[in-house]
């Protein structure tokens, strides 16, 4: 199982699809367009964050389950990026203590069940690093209006928020071997060249983990 993790629009799901296609693996991705909080959270995150938390975790337990079969099935994010997203909606006080202790439980619950699985991490996980300014282009050219700073200037200072906390998240990430990408470098979306070249460095990754 390989895992694609980084900030919002950092690639994520544009790799996860490269990469499916290259060794010809499912791809699990993230609960977007189907996604019944996503804009009610980013409308009224005092009242949709918790919501928003519990759902994104449920989907990506179902998502594990199922993707953990095949040992290049590809996830696009982390279950363990939501605890990220979780605390910063502490830090801004749209999640109460009680909420995000539950939150804790359920998720220690959760990987209790992963750990009893044939496969208890990921193969891999990689991580795509981007610059704040390519971050914030691309949320702006792929164009979904509820991230819009133009409609919500507020959006700005969680966008930093989020950049922000991910080096340290990525540190401390231990669950799995990991390999970091320079998505500000390489175009793997327009760019072929680009996109082999990631690719083999993920090749690369995988041949020293066998
Ligand atoms: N390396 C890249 N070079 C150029 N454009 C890119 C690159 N990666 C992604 N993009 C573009 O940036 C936008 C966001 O990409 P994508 O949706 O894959 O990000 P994501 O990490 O999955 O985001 P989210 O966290 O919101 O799900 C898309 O318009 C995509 O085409
Ligand atoms: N609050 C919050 N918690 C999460 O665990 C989480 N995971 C993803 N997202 C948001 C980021 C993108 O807008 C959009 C697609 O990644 O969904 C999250 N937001």
């Amino acid at each position: 199982m390989l895992v694609l993790a980084g900030t919002i629009g950092a690639g994520k799901s544009s790799l996860a699809g490269i990469v499916g296609s290259h060794y010809g693996t499912d791809v699990f991705y993230e609960s977007v367009d189907d996604n019944p909080v996503l804009d009610l959270y980013y409308k009224d995150p005092k009242k949709y964050a918790f919501l928003l938390q519990i759902h994104f975790l449920n989907k990506r337990f179902e998502s594990i389950k199922k993707a953990y079969k095949h040992n290049n099935n590809v996830l696009d994010r982390s279950i363990f990026e939501d605890a990220l997203f979780l605390d910063l909606n502490v830090i801004n006080g749209n999640v109460t203590r009680t909420e995000q202790h539950i939150y804790h439980e359920l998720l220690n619950n959760m990987m209790e069940e992963l750990e009893g699985m044939p496969k208890k991490a990921p193969d891999l996980l990689i991580y795509i690093d981007v610059s704040f300014e390519k971050m914030l282009e691309r949320i702006k050219k792929r164009g979904r209006t509820f991230e819009q700073i133009e409609n919500d200037p507020s959006l700005y200072h969680y966008y930093q928020q989020v950049h922000d906390a991910y080096p340290r998240w990525f540190d401390e990430y231990h669950m799995s071997p990991k390999i970091r990408i320079d998505g500000d470098t390489y175009d793997f979306v327009n760019d072929d060249a680009a996109a082999d070249h990631v690719l083999a460095q993920i090749d690369d990754a995988l041949r020293d983990l066998r």
